[in-house]
C-alpha cells in the first residue's frame, strides 16, 4: 500500500465519497481500518459534509478484513493485532453518527465488506454483485457486527443459512429481501449513491439502523425455534467445528438482549474463536491455497499463458468423460477419440449425461448445457487433432498403449500442442519414452469423478517445459480446479502419501481391531468415509492395481494381505455391484455386512501378525493414529524428496484430493499441530512391535531430533528437488 488506502473526496453536493483502494481485493488492512476512522473523524468534522458515501476502488466493495493479519495472530498468539472496528468504527463512527452513511457496492462485500456495508445507513449495488459473511470457513465468526446486522436485515432463517453455509448471495436477490436497496448499473452507482445519501439526511428518504431494527426478528420464541433446529442441524453436519455454534450463540444473545449486546457477546466470542486450532488450520488452508498458483521459474518468469481453444481427450471411459465435461463447460472445444464407435458413444453419452445432470440440479441453464454440448466432437482418428493446442490422454493404465498413443500424438498434433496423460502411477519419462517431445509432456492428474474432485495435480519432469506447465495452470484453473505442480514419482504427491493410510487401516484390521469401527473412528475424525468405505466405492480392481505399483516401488515399507483378493474371490466388488465390506441398496445408506467376518478371519489367519494370536487392544484415538501416522510418514518422504514445491502445497493436495478435513489444516499441517517428536515415537515403537511398514523415515527422525516443525523443508530437500 504505497498511496493513503482511504481517500475523501467532498464535492459541492456536500456529499463526502470514501475510498478505499487495497488491491486486489480491498481488504480491510488495519491501514485500512485506520484510514476509515480518520476519513469518518474528517467527514463528521467539516462543515461542507453533509452525507457520506463509501465505495471500493477498481470495480470490488471489499473482500473482508485482512486474512494475513489472522495469519500474524497464529504467529504471535497477540490480539491486540486486531484492530478495534465492531463498536469503535461500525457502531460509533458509521451507524451512530450524526451524518447518514450510504455504502456503494460493486463486485464483491464479502465477510467485514458486508459488515461495512450494513453499517451504513442504505445499500446502493451493482448487478451480480456478491453479498456473503463466509468467516465461518476462516474458523471464526463475522467479527463487525454481522451476526446481529444479517439477521435484522434479512431475517433469522436466511442469515443463519448464510452464515452457516458460508453461502453468497447477488445484489438481486439482495434486493428482494432487504439487504440492498436498490441495484443500478455501474455507470449509476455513485451518482445514485450520492443522492440516496443525501435524500437521507434531508430527511427525504428512512435513516435506518440495521442494529436498531426488529421488525425482521420476530418474537423471541420463534427465533429460539428457527436457532435450535440450525443448532441441531450444524451438530450434524459440522461436529468438529465450534465456530458454528459460537455463530448462533452470538444470533441468539442479540435477539435476546438486543442488537448492541450481541456485538459485544460477537467480539468476545471472535477474539476466543480467532486463536483455535480450527481457524488456525482453516486461514492456513485459504491461504495455501493461493500459494499454490505461485510456482518457482514457471509464474514469476515473465511467461504468458498460450490460449487454450481447442483440446482434446483420448478416451471416454468414467475419468475421460468427466474431464471433457469440465472442458467443455469452461468453454473450450473439446474432441473426444475413442477406439471404435461403441465406445465413443459410451463416451458421449456419459458427458452429455454430466451435463443434463447440472441442469436437473439447476447448477447450469438450459442454454448453457446447450452451448457446452455444442462445443464436443467425437472422433475415431487423429485427423481432427491437426489444431489442437492441448492433449488430455485418458485411457487405462498400460504401458504399450500409452506409449503408442504419445508417438501418435507426436505426429498428429501441431508442434505448441501440450501433450498430458491422466496417469496416476506410470512414470512419465516412460510414457513419453518413445518421443522426442518430452517438453511439452506432462501429468495431468484428475481425482475422480473428474468434473466433481477439485484437485488437479500437474506432474512434471525435470525436461518439461514451464510453458507447457503454465498452460495446464491455466486450463485447470479455468475448469475450476485447483492445479498443484508435483514431481514425477510414483503415485505422485497425492496417491503416494496416502497408499499407507488405507495399508495402516488393513494393518490394523489384522491386528484384531474391527473394521467398522475403523471406519466410524475415521469418519468421526474428519475424512468423509473410512478407509474400507473408500475401498468399496473405488472399486477392488483400483486396490488391487495399486497395490502391486506401490508394493513394487516402496519395497520394505509396504503391508501386504489377501484380504481384498479374498473379497473378489466371495463374488464382492464393493459398491459396483452392491457388496463389499458394506451392502449397497439404492436409497438406502451403506449397512455393515455381518458376513464379511468369516472372510476377515481367513485373511487373518493367513497374515498372521496378531502379538500372541490375540487382538490388539486400542484406544479410538490409537486407531486415528496408527492409520494416519503411517500416511505423515509417507508425506515427509515427498516432501525430503522434494515432490512438492512447499510443504503447504501438500497440505491442499491431502484437502482437496484426499478429502482429508480442512479444518485440521491438511495432512503435514496436522502433523505439525501433533509434533514430529510424538509421531516419529509411536512409529518407532510400532515398528518394533508391527514390523518395517511403521519405520520412520530420515526426515521425520530429523525434525524429531531437531525439534523442527515437519513443514521446514528447507535443511534437507534442495538439490535432491524433483521440480
Ligand atoms: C471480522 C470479519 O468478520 C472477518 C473477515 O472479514 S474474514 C474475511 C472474510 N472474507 C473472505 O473470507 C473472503 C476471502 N476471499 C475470497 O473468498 C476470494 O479471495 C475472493 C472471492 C474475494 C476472490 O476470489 P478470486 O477472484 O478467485 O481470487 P483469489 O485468488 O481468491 O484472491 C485474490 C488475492 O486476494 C487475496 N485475498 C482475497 N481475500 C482476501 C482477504 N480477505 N484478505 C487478504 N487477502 C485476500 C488472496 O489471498 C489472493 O492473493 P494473492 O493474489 O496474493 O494470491
Amino acid at each position: 500500500m504505497a498511496t493513503a488506502p482511504v481517500s475523501i473526496d467532498v464535492g459541492s453536493d456536500g456529499v463526502a465519497v470514501i475510498k478505499i483502494t487495497n488491491p486486489p481485493v480491498n481488504a480491510l488492512a488495519p491501514a485500512v481500518i485506520a484510514g476509515l476512522k480518520e476519513k469518518y473523524n474528517e467527514a463528521m468534522r467539516r462543515d461542507d459534509v453533509k452525507a457520506i458515501v463509501v465505495i471500493g476502488n477498481g470495480g470490488k466493495f471489499s473482500g473482508g478484513f485482512d486474512i494475513n493479519v489472522f495469519q500474524q495472530v497464529h504467529k504471535t498468539g497477540d490480539l491486540s493485532l486486531l484492530p478495534s472496528v465492531s463498536v469503535e468504527l461500525m457502531v460509533n463512527a458509521i451507524e451512530d453518527a450524526k451524518k447518514p452513511s450510504v455504502a456503494a457496492v460493486q463486485g464483491l462485500a464479502l465477510g467485514g465488506g458486508l459488515e461495512l456495508a450494513m453499517a451504513c445507513h442504505a445499500r446502493i449495488a451493482t448487478r451480480e454483485t456478491q453479498f456473503g459473511l463466509p468467516e465461518l470457513t476462516l474458523g471464526v465468526i463475522p467479527g463487525f457486527g454481522g451476526t446481529q446486522r444479517l439477521p435484522r436485515l434479512v431475517g433469522i432463517s436466511k442469515a443463519v443459512e448464510m452464515m452457516l453455509l458460508s453461502k453468497s448471495i447477488t445484489s438481486t436477490e439482495g434486493k428482494k429481501l432487504g439487504l440492498i436497496d436498490e441495484v443500478v448499473s455501474s455507470e449509476e452507482l455513485l451518482g445514485f449513491s450520492k443522492r440516496w445519501a443525501l435524500d437521507i439526511a434531508e430527511r427525504r428518504k428512512p435513516w435506518l439502523s440495521s442494529l436498531r431494527r426488529t421488525d425482521k426478528l420476530g418474537s423471541l420464541p420463534e427465533a429460539r425455534a428457527i436457532l435450535k433446529a440450525a443448532r441441531a442441524q450444524a451438530r450434524k453436519t459440522a461436529p468438529n467445528m465450534p465456530q458454528h455454534q459460537a455463530c448462533l450463540d452470538a444470533v441468539e444473545e442479540g435477539i435476546a438482549f438486543g442488537g448492541y449486546a450481541g456485538v459485544l457477546k460477537e467480539e468476545k466470542l471472535f477474539n476466543e474463536l480467532v486463536l483455535s486450532p480450527t481457524a488456525r488450520a482453516l486461514v492456513h488452508v485459504f491461504l495455501a491455497q493461493r500459494a499454490t498458483s505461485k510456482v518457482p521459474k514457471v509464474t514469476d518468469v515473465g511467461l504468458k499463458p498460450r490460449h487454450i481453444k481447442k483440446a482434446a481427450v483420448i478416451g471416454g471411459g468414467l475419468m475421460g468423460s468427466g474431464i471433457a465435461t469440465a472442458l467443455i463447460l469452461s468453454n473450450i472445444f473439446v474432441i473426444l477419440k475413442e477406439v471404435n464407435s461403441t465406445y465413443l458413444e459410451r463416451g458421449m453419452k456419459m458427458i452429455s449425461a454430466n451435463v443434463r445432470g447440472l441442469v436437473v440440479k439447476k447448477k447450469l441453464t438450459q442454454d448453457k448445457a446447450d452451448k457446452a454440448l455444442s462445443l464436443l466432437k467425437g472422433a475415431l482418428d487423429y485427423s481432427d487433432f491437426k489444431d489442437v493446442d492441448m492433449v488430455i490422454e485418458a485411457v487405462i493404465e498400460n504401458v504399450p498403449l500409452k506409449q503408442s498413443i504419445f508417438r501418435d500424438l507426436e505426429k498428429a498434433c501441431p508442434a505448441h500442442c501440450v501433450l498430458a496423460t491422466n496417469t496416476s502411477t506410470i512414470d512419465l519419462h516412460v510414457v513419453g519414452d518413445k518421443t522426442s517431445s518430452q517438453d511439452r509432456i506432462l501429468g495431468a492428474h484428475f481425482f475422480s469423478p473428474a468434473h466433481v474432485m477439485p484437485l488437479l495435480e500437474i506432474v512434471r519432469t525435470e525436461k518439461t517445459s514451464p510453458q507447457a506447465i503454465l498452460d495446464l495452470m491455466t486450463v485447470g484453473k479455468a475448469i475450476k480446479k485447483v492445479p498443484v505442480v508435483v514431481g514425477n514419482c510414483t503415485g505422485f504427491a497425492v496417491n503416494r502419501a496416502f497408499f499407507p493410510y488405507t495399508q495402516g487401516a488393513v494393518m490394523l484390521l489384522h491386528l484384531g481391531v474391527d473394521l467398522f469401527r475403523i471406519d466410524r473412528v475415521i469418519s468421526s475424525f474428519g475424512m468423509p468415509m473410512g478407509p474400507f468405505q473408500l475401498q468399496d466405492l473405488a472399486g477392488y480392481g483400483v486396490a488391487l492395481a495399486v497395490g502391486v505399483e506401490f508394493s513394487s516401488a516402496f519395497a520394505g515399507r509396504t503391508f501386504s494381505s489377501p484380504l481384498v483378493k479374498l473379497m473378489v474371490e466371495s463374488g464382492r466388488n464393493g459398491k459396483n455391484n452392491g457388496r463389499g465390506y458394506y451392502l449397497y441398496e439404492k436409497g438406502s445408506k451403506p449397512k455393515p455386512d455381518p458376513t464379511v467376518q468369516s472372510i476377515i478371519e481367513e485373511s487373518r489367519k493367513r497374515v498372521n501378525i496378531m502379538p500372541g494370536g490375540k487382538p490388539i487392544t486400542v484406544s479410538d484415538q490409537e486407531i486415528v493414529e496408527m492409520v494416519l501416522f503411517p500416511a505423515v510418514n509417507e508425506a515427509c518422504r515427498v516432501l525430503d524428496e522434494g515432490v512438492v514445491v512447499r510443504a503447504s502445497d501438500l497440505d491442499i493436495a491431502s484437502v482437496l484430493g484426499m478429502s482429508f478435513p480442512s479444518y485440521r489444516g491438511g495432512l503435514v499441517f496436522w502433523g505439525d499441530s501433533i509434533g514430529a517428536s510424538h509421531i516419529y515415537a509411536c512409529l518407532k515403537k510400532w515398528a518394533n512391535l508391527y514390523g518395517s511398514f511403521y519405520t520412520p523415515s530420515k526426515y521425520l527422525e530429523e525434525r524429531a531430533m531437531k525439534g523442527l516443525p515437519l513443514s521446514a523443508t528447507s535443511t534437507s530437500q534442495g538439490s535432491r528437488s524433483r521440480l
